[in-house]
Protein backbone atom coordinates (compact mmCIF):
# COMPACT_ATOMS: atom_id res chain seq x y z
CA UNK A 1 0.00 0.00 0.00
CA UNK A 2 1.42 3.42 -0.88
CA UNK A 3 2.16 5.60 2.21
CA UNK A 4 -1.07 8.06 0.70
CA UNK A 5 -3.18 5.25 1.00
CA UNK A 6 -2.87 4.53 4.43
CA UNK A 7 -5.24 4.55 6.62
CA UNK A 8 -5.06 7.25 9.91
CA UNK A 9 -7.85 8.35 12.11
CA UNK A 10 -7.41 11.85 14.34
CA UNK A 11 -9.17 11.26 17.54
CA UNK A 12 -9.85 14.65 18.59
CA UNK A 13 -10.06 17.50 15.33
CA UNK A 14 -8.71 20.60 16.83
CA UNK A 15 -6.02 23.11 15.76
CA UNK A 16 -2.82 20.48 15.71
CA UNK A 17 -5.72 17.69 14.30
CA UNK A 18 -6.83 20.27 11.37
CA UNK A 19 -2.89 21.79 10.61
CA UNK A 20 -1.53 17.98 10.33
CA UNK A 21 -5.02 17.12 7.81
CA UNK A 22 -4.31 19.92 5.90
CA UNK A 23 -1.00 19.13 5.50
CA UNK A 24 -1.07 15.78 4.71
CA UNK A 25 -3.78 16.57 2.41
CA UNK A 26 -1.43 18.82 0.70
CA UNK A 27 1.03 16.51 0.03
CA UNK A 28 -0.97 14.45 -1.81
CA UNK A 29 -2.94 11.97 0.87
CA UNK A 30 -6.04 10.52 -0.28
CA UNK A 31 -8.84 12.30 2.05
CA UNK A 32 -10.81 8.86 2.15
CA UNK A 33 -8.09 7.78 3.65
CA UNK A 34 -8.58 9.89 6.94
CA UNK A 35 -10.55 9.71 9.62
CA UNK A 36 -11.77 11.85 12.48
CA UNK A 37 -13.45 11.51 15.64
CA UNK A 38 -14.72 14.92 16.89
CA UNK A 39 -17.61 15.43 19.09
CA UNK A 40 -17.73 19.18 18.57
CA UNK A 41 -20.60 19.21 15.41
CA UNK A 42 -19.32 22.58 13.53
CA UNK A 43 -15.70 21.70 13.85
CA UNK A 44 -16.34 18.22 12.38
CA UNK A 45 -18.97 19.48 9.80
CA UNK A 46 -16.20 21.75 8.88
CA UNK A 47 -13.24 18.99 8.69
CA UNK A 48 -15.17 16.81 6.34
CA UNK A 49 -16.93 19.81 4.47
CA UNK A 50 -13.34 21.25 3.60
CA UNK A 51 -11.56 18.30 3.11
CA UNK A 52 -13.46 15.71 1.69
CA UNK A 53 -12.51 13.14 5.13
CA UNK A 54 -14.63 10.89 6.93
CA UNK A 55 -16.12 11.12 10.40
CA UNK A 56 -16.24 8.29 12.35
CA UNK A 57 -18.43 7.78 15.30
CA UNK A 58 -16.26 7.17 18.41
CA UNK A 59 -12.64 6.70 19.09
CA UNK A 60 -13.43 2.39 19.01
CA UNK A 61 -14.56 2.93 14.96
CA UNK A 62 -11.49 4.47 14.73
CA UNK A 63 -8.77 2.37 16.54
CA UNK A 64 -9.77 -1.01 14.60
CA UNK A 65 -10.25 -0.01 11.05
CA UNK A 66 -6.72 1.75 10.63
CA UNK A 67 -2.99 1.75 10.33
CA UNK A 68 -2.57 4.94 12.40
CA UNK A 69 -4.34 6.62 14.88
CA UNK A 70 -3.39 10.12 16.16
CA UNK A 71 -4.20 11.16 19.82
CA UNK A 72 -5.17 14.59 19.32
CA UNK A 73 -7.38 15.73 22.35
CA UNK A 74 -6.41 17.78 25.25
CA UNK A 75 -3.90 15.84 27.81
CA UNK A 76 -6.62 15.54 30.48
CA UNK A 77 -8.92 14.01 27.88
CA UNK A 78 -6.43 11.41 27.40
CA UNK A 79 -7.36 8.74 29.98
CA UNK A 80 -11.15 8.91 29.19
CA UNK A 81 -10.53 8.52 25.74
CA UNK A 82 -7.91 5.70 25.98
CA UNK A 83 -10.34 4.04 28.66
CA UNK A 84 -13.07 4.87 26.16
CA UNK A 85 -11.33 2.77 22.92
CA UNK A 86 -9.29 0.32 24.69
CA UNK A 87 -12.38 -2.66 24.70
CA UNK A 88 -12.51 -2.89 21.29
CA UNK A 89 -8.79 -2.57 20.74
CA UNK A 90 -7.94 -5.28 23.38
CA UNK A 91 -10.91 -7.74 21.56
CA UNK A 92 -9.32 -7.77 18.82
CA UNK A 93 -6.20 -8.17 16.80
CA UNK A 94 -5.62 -4.66 15.55
CA UNK A 95 -1.82 -3.42 16.09
CA UNK A 96 -2.30 0.36 14.99
CA UNK A 97 0.57 2.74 15.31
CA UNK A 98 -0.41 4.94 17.56
CA UNK A 99 0.99 8.88 17.53
CA UNK A 100 0.00 11.01 20.54
CA UNK A 101 0.29 14.63 20.06
CA UNK A 102 -0.19 15.92 23.46
CA UNK A 103 1.64 17.44 25.86
CA UNK A 104 2.84 15.96 29.04
CA UNK A 105 1.33 12.30 28.77
CA UNK A 106 3.81 10.14 28.91
CA UNK A 107 3.89 6.44 27.11
CA UNK A 108 3.85 4.56 30.21
CA UNK A 109 0.53 6.48 31.59
CA UNK A 110 -0.98 5.89 28.44
CA UNK A 111 -0.17 1.92 28.28
CA UNK A 112 -1.85 2.46 31.52
CA UNK A 113 -4.87 3.52 30.41
CA UNK A 114 -5.25 1.42 27.72
CA UNK A 115 -4.26 -1.61 29.36
CA UNK A 116 -1.49 -2.94 27.33
CA UNK A 117 1.95 -1.51 25.80
CA UNK A 118 0.84 -0.34 22.17
CA UNK A 119 3.17 1.19 19.64
CA UNK A 120 3.58 4.58 20.31
CA UNK A 121 5.30 7.74 19.20
CA UNK A 122 4.96 10.74 21.30
CA UNK A 123 5.30 14.40 19.24
CA UNK A 124 5.33 17.61 20.26
CA UNK A 125 4.69 20.00 17.82
CA UNK A 126 4.20 23.58 17.74
CA UNK A 127 1.90 26.49 16.60
CA UNK A 128 3.46 27.41 13.39
CA UNK A 129 2.64 23.53 12.58
CA UNK A 130 -0.93 25.34 10.94
CA UNK A 131 0.94 27.21 8.61
CA UNK A 132 3.36 23.95 7.72
CA UNK A 133 6.11 25.66 9.21
CA UNK A 134 6.26 23.73 12.82
CA UNK A 135 9.39 21.94 14.41
CA UNK A 136 8.33 18.88 15.83
CA UNK A 137 10.20 16.87 18.47
CA UNK A 138 9.33 12.86 17.73
CA UNK A 139 10.05 9.72 20.31
CA UNK A 140 9.48 6.27 19.79
CA UNK A 141 9.17 3.59 21.97
CA UNK A 142 10.57 0.26 21.77
CA UNK A 143 7.21 -1.62 20.13
CA UNK A 144 7.66 1.06 17.04
CA UNK A 145 8.76 -1.16 13.93
CA UNK A 146 11.36 0.46 11.23
CA UNK A 147 7.89 0.74 9.12
CA UNK A 148 6.11 2.76 11.57
CA UNK A 149 9.12 5.22 12.37
CA UNK A 150 9.12 6.51 8.59
CA UNK A 151 5.32 6.23 8.62
CA UNK A 152 5.17 8.51 11.72
CA UNK A 153 7.75 11.15 10.26
CA UNK A 154 5.94 11.23 7.19
CA UNK A 155 2.98 12.01 8.56
CA UNK A 156 4.27 14.33 11.13
CA UNK A 157 6.53 16.28 8.27
CA UNK A 158 2.81 17.63 7.08
CA UNK A 159 3.41 20.16 10.15
CA UNK A 160 7.11 21.21 9.77
CA UNK A 161 10.48 20.06 10.40
CA UNK A 162 10.97 16.49 12.25
CA UNK A 163 13.64 15.60 14.65
CA UNK A 164 13.69 12.15 16.32
CA UNK A 165 15.10 12.37 20.22
CA UNK A 166 17.08 9.19 21.84
CA UNK A 167 14.77 9.41 25.39
CA UNK A 168 11.28 10.27 26.27
CA UNK A 169 12.73 12.73 28.63
CA UNK A 170 14.10 14.53 25.86
CA UNK A 171 10.50 15.53 24.76
CA UNK A 172 10.14 17.49 28.29
CA UNK A 173 13.54 19.47 26.90
CA UNK A 174 11.22 19.81 22.90
CA UNK A 175 8.54 21.02 24.70
CA UNK A 176 10.35 23.39 26.23
CA UNK A 177 12.35 24.64 23.45
CA UNK A 178 10.40 24.31 20.55
CA UNK A 179 6.75 23.60 21.72
CA UNK A 180 6.79 26.94 23.47
CA UNK A 181 9.39 28.06 21.74
CA UNK A 182 7.06 30.69 19.14
CA UNK A 183 6.58 32.64 22.41
CA UNK A 184 9.40 33.33 23.16
CA UNK A 185 10.46 34.94 19.98
CA UNK A 186 6.81 36.98 19.73
CA UNK A 187 7.49 38.14 23.34
CA UNK A 188 10.80 39.34 21.57
CA UNK A 189 8.65 41.07 18.77
CA UNK A 190 6.34 42.23 21.31
CA UNK A 191 9.15 44.75 22.76
CA UNK A 192 10.90 45.17 19.38
CA UNK A 193 7.71 46.71 18.24
CA UNK A 194 6.67 48.51 21.56
CA UNK A 195 9.93 50.41 21.42
CA UNK A 196 9.82 51.53 17.96
CA UNK A 197 6.57 52.84 18.34
CA UNK A 198 8.14 54.54 21.72
CA UNK A 199 10.88 56.37 19.60
CA UNK A 200 7.98 57.39 16.88
CA UNK A 201 7.41 54.93 14.30
CA UNK A 202 3.94 54.53 12.90
CA UNK A 203 2.44 51.20 14.70
CA UNK A 204 2.09 49.79 11.85
CA UNK A 205 5.66 50.53 10.48
CA UNK A 206 7.01 48.99 13.73
CA UNK A 207 5.44 45.82 13.41
CA UNK A 208 6.00 45.21 9.74
CA UNK A 209 9.80 46.04 10.15
CA UNK A 210 10.04 43.40 13.50
CA UNK A 211 7.96 40.81 11.57
CA UNK A 212 9.99 41.02 8.65
CA UNK A 213 13.22 41.29 10.53
CA UNK A 214 12.47 38.11 12.51
CA UNK A 215 11.60 36.20 9.23
CA UNK A 216 14.87 37.67 7.75
CA UNK A 217 17.01 36.18 10.60
CA UNK A 218 15.42 33.25 10.64
CA UNK A 219 15.33 32.12 7.06
CA UNK A 220 18.99 33.48 7.02
CA UNK A 221 19.90 30.90 9.75
CA UNK A 222 17.88 28.71 7.92
CA UNK A 223 19.67 28.51 4.71
CA UNK A 224 23.28 29.60 5.62
CA UNK A 225 25.77 27.42 6.42
CA UNK A 226 27.45 29.54 9.12
CA UNK A 227 26.26 29.41 13.09
CA UNK A 228 23.86 32.11 14.23
CA UNK A 229 26.71 33.34 16.09
CA UNK A 230 28.98 34.08 13.21
CA UNK A 231 25.97 35.80 11.12
CA UNK A 232 25.32 37.79 14.00
CA UNK A 233 29.08 39.48 14.24
CA UNK A 234 28.49 39.63 10.25
CA UNK A 235 25.76 42.83 11.36
CA UNK A 236 27.68 44.02 14.43
CA UNK A 237 29.47 46.38 12.96
CA UNK A 238 32.87 47.48 14.99
CA UNK A 239 32.00 50.30 17.12
CA UNK A 240 28.26 50.54 15.79
CA UNK A 241 25.16 50.33 16.39
CA UNK A 242 24.75 46.87 17.61
CA UNK A 243 27.70 46.31 19.08
CA UNK A 244 26.41 48.80 21.83
CA UNK A 245 22.62 47.28 21.88
CA UNK A 246 24.33 43.75 22.21
CA UNK A 247 26.35 44.97 24.87
CA UNK A 248 23.37 46.33 26.73
CA UNK A 249 21.97 42.41 26.81
CA UNK A 250 25.12 41.09 27.88
CA UNK A 251 25.20 43.13 31.23
CA UNK A 252 21.61 42.23 31.66
CA UNK A 253 22.22 38.70 31.90
CA UNK A 254 20.30 37.64 28.58
CA UNK A 255 21.70 34.42 27.97
CA UNK A 256 21.24 33.50 31.69
CA UNK A 257 17.72 34.48 31.30
CA UNK A 258 17.01 32.47 28.72
CA UNK A 259 18.26 29.67 30.18
CA UNK A 260 16.40 30.26 33.31
CA UNK A 261 13.28 30.67 31.25
CA UNK A 262 13.83 27.52 29.42
CA UNK A 263 14.98 25.40 31.98
CA UNK A 264 11.21 26.41 34.29
CA UNK A 265 9.10 25.51 31.00
CA UNK A 266 11.50 21.84 30.71
CA UNK A 267 10.62 21.53 34.87
CA UNK A 268 7.19 22.25 34.66
CA UNK A 269 6.74 19.86 31.40
CA UNK A 270 7.91 17.12 33.52
CA UNK A 271 5.96 18.24 36.76
CA UNK A 272 2.45 17.87 33.90
CA UNK A 273 3.69 14.65 33.21
CA UNK A 274 3.79 13.45 36.43
CA UNK A 275 0.25 14.83 37.56
CA UNK A 276 -1.13 13.24 34.45
CA UNK A 277 0.92 10.15 35.65
CA UNK A 278 -1.17 9.70 38.86
CA UNK A 279 -4.92 10.27 37.29
CA UNK A 280 -6.12 6.58 37.05
N1 LIG B 1 -1.49 24.06 20.40
C1 LIG B 1 -0.20 23.87 20.65
O1 LIG B 1 0.68 24.77 20.63
C2 LIG B 1 0.30 22.52 20.97
C3 LIG B 1 -0.61 21.52 21.31
N2 LIG B 1 -0.13 20.30 21.63
C4 LIG B 1 -1.04 19.24 22.04
O2 LIG B 1 -1.98 18.95 21.03
C5 LIG B 1 -3.18 18.48 21.62
C6 LIG B 1 -4.35 19.13 20.93
O3 LIG B 1 -4.21 20.53 21.05
P1 LIG B 1 -5.11 21.50 20.17
O4 LIG B 1 -5.32 20.88 18.81
O5 LIG B 1 -4.51 22.84 20.29
O6 LIG B 1 -6.49 21.40 21.01
P2 LIG B 1 -7.98 21.68 20.52
O7 LIG B 1 -8.78 22.02 21.73
O8 LIG B 1 -7.99 22.63 19.37
O9 LIG B 1 -8.44 20.25 19.96
C7 LIG B 1 -8.84 19.19 20.78
C8 LIG B 1 -10.12 18.61 20.19
O10 LIG B 1 -10.49 17.42 20.90
C9 LIG B 1 -11.90 17.35 20.87
N3 LIG B 1 -12.37 16.38 21.86
C10 LIG B 1 -12.76 16.61 23.14
N4 LIG B 1 -13.17 15.46 23.72
C11 LIG B 1 -13.04 14.48 22.78
C12 LIG B 1 -13.31 13.08 22.77
N5 LIG B 1 -13.77 12.43 23.86
N6 LIG B 1 -13.07 12.38 21.63
C13 LIG B 1 -12.59 13.00 20.54
N7 LIG B 1 -12.33 14.36 20.49
C14 LIG B 1 -12.53 15.06 21.60
C15 LIG B 1 -12.34 18.77 21.14
O11 LIG B 1 -13.69 19.00 20.73
C16 LIG B 1 -11.32 19.55 20.29
O12 LIG B 1 -11.81 19.84 18.99
C17 LIG B 1 -3.08 18.78 23.12
O13 LIG B 1 -2.94 17.59 23.84
C18 LIG B 1 -1.85 19.63 23.26
O14 LIG B 1 -1.13 19.30 24.43
C19 LIG B 1 1.20 20.00 21.55
C20 LIG B 1 2.10 20.96 21.19
C21 LIG B 1 1.73 22.30 20.90
O1 LIG C 1 2.28 25.83 27.03
C1 LIG C 1 2.06 24.61 26.98
O2 LIG C 1 1.94 23.96 28.04
C2 LIG C 1 1.95 23.87 25.65
C3 LIG C 1 3.06 22.91 25.45
C4 LIG C 1 3.87 23.44 24.31
C5 LIG C 1 3.12 24.58 23.84
N1 LIG C 1 2.06 24.79 24.56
Amino acid sequence: MTTSRIRIAFIGGGNIARSLIAGLIADGHEPNALYVVEPDDTKRGQLVTQFGIIALETSADAVTSVEVVALCVKPLIAPVICREFAPALLATNAQPLFISVMAGVTEASIDRWIGRPVALVRAMPNTPSMIQSGAIGLHANSLVNHYQRNLAEEILRAGGLTRWVENEVDIDTVTALSGSGPAYFLLLMEALEQVGIAHGLAPETARLLTIQTALGAARMAFESDESPQQLRARVTSPGGTTERAIGVFEAGGLMLLVSEAVTAARVRAAELSQILAEVD
